[in-house]
């Protein structure tokens, strides 16, 4: 009967956390999936989300089905942190905002949408890109392309080449960007270059849509959300999926939001309306728990506050993590360049390993990291930075 059913060849990504968590290695070191350990070596439980998680508990209450669309305490966290508090696109009600499952959700919804909506509409990812953006658009049946980003070379961004791509688009094609934190490469755009790309974005009548799943681990809130607000001043409609799960450190609680700008109260109506049917059809409705502490972080000006504390600690001892691996490595390998370490931003830096360079790393160290050379940074700490250093200088020079 299902003999017909193809076996699964498991995720680049997830599959990689299963083979370190059955690694017996003693000095194992997980540089795979894109979540912050701490100093320690462990997943943080926030601060401000243990107080929220409190207020939960005490006292207990029941947990009824919530909107499909989520707490609208969820949906005004995620308006608020992307588009500003204060911000007039908000204030004139031209933004549609679901909560969902993480940011994966928000950016099934999206593909949903978009397939519906503008069926002939292809979608453009980077190249690289975080593998599941294709996976999850051309699940949506939506066709999938990618134009020029990064250039391994000069471990840069293939600007004119990629603006050169851009111009070549057709009306309502979808750019998929990264606004910050560029996922696997580190690599950002400068805001000269953000102004440029939403330049072409106009000209062209493209729809960028922005996946910030990082915001807070690149600048600060506000100017990771750069190419999100610059967006909205030019007047562009925009699609932003955004995700908690590393900032708020809530992986598995599935929280994140979709936001569509529009035109014009009409059209974030009729949006938002759809919006909450594709969300019936695919999930019915997004996490209570999740959403409860969304809204309590972000709704609450004294938790709100401690949280962006915490989100740059994490940030801060990311770039501390990049200037020791950097300066390690400079002076075991010093006919090599490693500025591109503390160059690129977020959680990740693209190493330039080769794919056997990076199976070394695995199978001699029990260093792991994406076959791709991304190494999340964030995975480093002052007890296994030299060994990580020292592995990867043993596997550069043979
Ligand atoms: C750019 C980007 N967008 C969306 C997501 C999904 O977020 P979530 O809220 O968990 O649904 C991730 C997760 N990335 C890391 C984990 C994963 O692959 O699922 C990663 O790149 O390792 C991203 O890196």
């Amino acid at each position: 009967m299902f003999e017909r059913v193809d076996y699964y060849a498991g995720d680049p990504i997830l599959g990689l956390m299963e083979k370190f968590l059955e690694d017996s290695n003693p000095n194992k070191v997980n540089l795979g999936i894109g979540i912050y350990y701490d100093e320690d070596g462990v997943l943080p439980v926030l601060d401000c989300v243990k107080t929220a998680e409190q207020r939960i508990a005490d006292p207990i209450s029941p947990r009824p089905y919530l909107p499909m669309a989520g707490l609208p305490g969820h949906r005004k966290g995620c308006q608020e942190l992307l588009f500003g508090k204060d911000a007039k696109v908000l204030q004139d009600g031209l933004v549609a905002t679901i909560a969902t499952i993480g940011g994966s959700g928000a950016l099934k919804v999206g593909a949903e949408f978009i397939n519906e909506w503008f069926p002939h509409a292809k979608c453009y990812v980077s190249d690289p890109t975080w593998a599941n953006h294709i996976a999850i658009f051309e699940g949506s049946d939506v066709e999938v392309g990618k134009y020029p980003y990064y250039d391994k070379a000069s471990n840069s961004v293939k600007f004119d080449e990629m603006i050169a791509f851009f111009n070549t688009l057709n009306k309502d094609d979808v750019v998929l960007l990264h606004p910050c934190c560029h996922n696997p490469t580190g690599m950002d755009l400068t805001r000269e270059q953000w102004d440029t790309v939403l330049d072409v974005v106009q000209e062209r009548s493209l729809i960028p849509f922005m996946d910030i799943a990082y915001q807070g681990f690149g600048d600060d809130m506000d100017s990771d959300a750069y190419a999100i607000r610059k967006a909205v001043d030019m007047g562009l409609p925009l699609f932003v999926s955004n995700s908690f799960s590393k900032n708020l450190s809530l992986y598995g609680e599935r929280v994140g939001g979709l936001s569509v700008v529009c035109p014009t109260v009409d059209e974030a109506e009729r949006v938002f309306g759809q919006l909450n049917a594709f969300v019936r059809r695919i999930y019915s409705s997004p996490p209570s728990h999740g959403g409860r502490v969304v809204d309590i972080v972000m709704n609450d000006e004294a938790l709100h506050d401690q949280w962006v504390g915490e989100v740059y600690a994490m940030r801060d001892r990311i770039k501390a993590m990049r200037l020791k691996l950097k300066s390690v490595l400079e002076s075991k390998v010093p006919n090599r360049n490693f500025d591109y370490i503390t160059r690129q931003n977020g959680m990740f830096s693209f190493t330039g390993l080769t794919p056997e360079q990076v199976e070394r790393l695995q199978s001699e160290f029990g260093i792991y990291m994406i076959s791709n050379s991304r190494m999340c940074v964030a995975g480093l700490n002052t007890s296994n930075i030299d060994y990580v250093a020292n592995a990867m200088a043993d596997v550069l020079k043979d």
